[in-house]
């Protein structure tokens, strides 16, 4: 079974769907992780992130693996044969400014969405949450659970803040609103497309929030079954 996610930066995605996908014992698929190792290859081989064929030069040679159960890992090798161990520098406050750079090319959105689907597909798991901007829309708009996570602007920039250690709760506000509007204009992920589900974070705590998807995935193989 495929559960899709999407919603804005500090929602809750990530944690709450690697939380969920434990409990359901489903893979889980970050999707944001590549769009960030894109970025911090792109940066490692001076290649200009606003220029899609040099960031589509970086897609053709470079061999990326992340895995869907258990601790997060990402690797990278950029084609000289190193994996690199991304994980921790991919998470760096300046890899998340320059994300949206490499993720607003459309060849690029292309390749990296037709990985994410072999990904899952060559993953041999009962289930996978893949979790990400356009999951429901575009990568995986047929999955039977599609769910649009949201959560207002000063929420997310204090769960953000929590992680961000020297940055003030208005600095980390104003960079996760500036890369929504720059990531909102190739992708939304404000508004609920047809048949997708709205869990708004903003009242609830972590455990309530896994909680709410927990819900909806069972309620979905419920339903499955009954009409099998
Ligand atoms: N419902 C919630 N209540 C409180 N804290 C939360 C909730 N959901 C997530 N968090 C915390 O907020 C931070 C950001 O969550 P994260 O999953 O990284 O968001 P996203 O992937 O949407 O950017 C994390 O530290 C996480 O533990
Ligand atoms: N499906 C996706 C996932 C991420 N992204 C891009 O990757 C960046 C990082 O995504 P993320 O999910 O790791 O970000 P957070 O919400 O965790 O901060 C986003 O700001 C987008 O630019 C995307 O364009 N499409």
């Amino acid at each position: 079974m495929l559960v899709a996610i999407d919603g804005p930066a500090g929602s809750g995605k990530s944690s709450v769907s690697r939380a969920a996908a434990e409990q359901l014992g489903f893979g889980i698929l970050d999707t944001g992780a590549a769009y960030r190792s894109l970025a911090w290859a792109a940066v490692e081989s001076a290649a200009d992130l606003d220029d899609p064929d040099a960031v589509m030069a970086i897609l053709d040679t470079w061999t990326y693996t992340i895995t869907l159960h258990g601790p997060q890992r990402v690797t990278v090798d950029l084609g000289d044969g190193v994996a690199h161990d991304v994980t921790a520098a991919i998470r760096q406050h300046a890899v998340s400014g320059l994300v949206s750079r490499v993720s607003q090319h459309p060849p690029v959105r292309d390749r990296l969405n037709a990985m994410f689907r072999r990904i899952v597909a060559e993953s041999a798991l009962p289930g996978v949450v893949i979790e990400g901007r356009d999951i429901t829309t575009v990568v995986a708009p047929d999955a039977p659970v599609r769910v649009l996570m949201t959560a207002t602007a000063a929420v997310r920039a204090q769960r953000r803040a929590g992680e961000l250690a020297g940055l003030t709760h208005e600095q980390v506000l104003a960079d996760i609103e500036a890369r929504d509007a720059k990531d909102a204009l190739v992708v939304d992920f404000f508004t609920p497309a047809a048949g997708v589900t709205l869990v708004d974070t903003s009242d609830l705590n972590f455990e309530q929030s896994v909680q709410a998807v927990v819900d909806i995935v069972r309620a979905a193989q419920c339903a499955a079954e009954e009409s099998e």
